[in-house]
């Protein structure tokens, strides 16, 4: 595929860490990213102008999804709805427990976050094996919202996440940039 100048400036500052968290794995490091204020930005623009039209409320997952979730939220006029790991949330929650790439997780959000019949886009910074945006869009339906879109900033496609995402009729789905291997 080829990828705008923006696309490459932005590839340049995510970095390769091999072997973490355990071996086998290689961890994208956002945290270059975090550190340019502006490639962030433009990150965030990008997020943004990927976004279906209509979006009520923007799912950020913990803690990486806060970090691109929470500035698409503001830039759209839309609410920011925490996704949080188990024993965070202070009041009601409804909650949900997958397998991910290298660990398990349980993700929780507060049971009155979604109004029935919002638009809501989730926003991650990565799109791994998918089982993070599946349980997501499985909270997000389970509250009565309408899951209009996925937007993240990198897929690690040769995990095929959108064969997980599709069976689980998720299929509306914007990376930034997409890695093959
Ligand atoms: O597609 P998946 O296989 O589900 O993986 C993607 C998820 O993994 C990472 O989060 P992690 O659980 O490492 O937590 P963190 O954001 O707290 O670092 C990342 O931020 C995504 O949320
Ligand atoms: N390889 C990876 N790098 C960064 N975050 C991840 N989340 C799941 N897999 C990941």
């Amino acid at each position: 595929m080829t990828e705008t100048l923006a696309n490459a400036d932005l590839r340049a500052l995510i970095a390769d860490v091999p072997d973490h968290p355990k071996p086998g794995v290689v961890f994208k490091d956002i945290t270059p990213l975090l550190a340019s204020p502006r490639g962030y930005a433009a990150c965030v623009d990008a997020l943004v102008a990927a976004a279906p039209s209509g979006i009520d409320a923007v799912c950020g997952m913990e803690a990486r999804g806060f970090l691109f979730g929470a500035p698409v939220a503001l830039a759209l006029g839309a609410a920011f709805v925490p996704v949080r790991k188990p024993g965070k949330l202070p009041r009601a929650v409804v909650e949900t427990s997958f397998e991910l790439e290298y660990s398990s997780e349980t993700l929780a959000v507060h049971a009155d976050a979604i109004a029935p019949g919002a638009r809501v886009l989730i926003v991650d910074d990565v799109l791994a094996t998918g089982g993070t945006v599946v349980a997501t869009a499985e909270l997000v339906r389970r509250l009565g919202g309408e899951l209009a879109g996925v937007a993240v900033v990198m897929e690690l496609a040769f995990l095929q996440p959108r064969a997980l995402l599709s069976r689980h009729g998720v299929d509306d789905v914007a990376a930034l940039l997409t890695y093959e291997d």
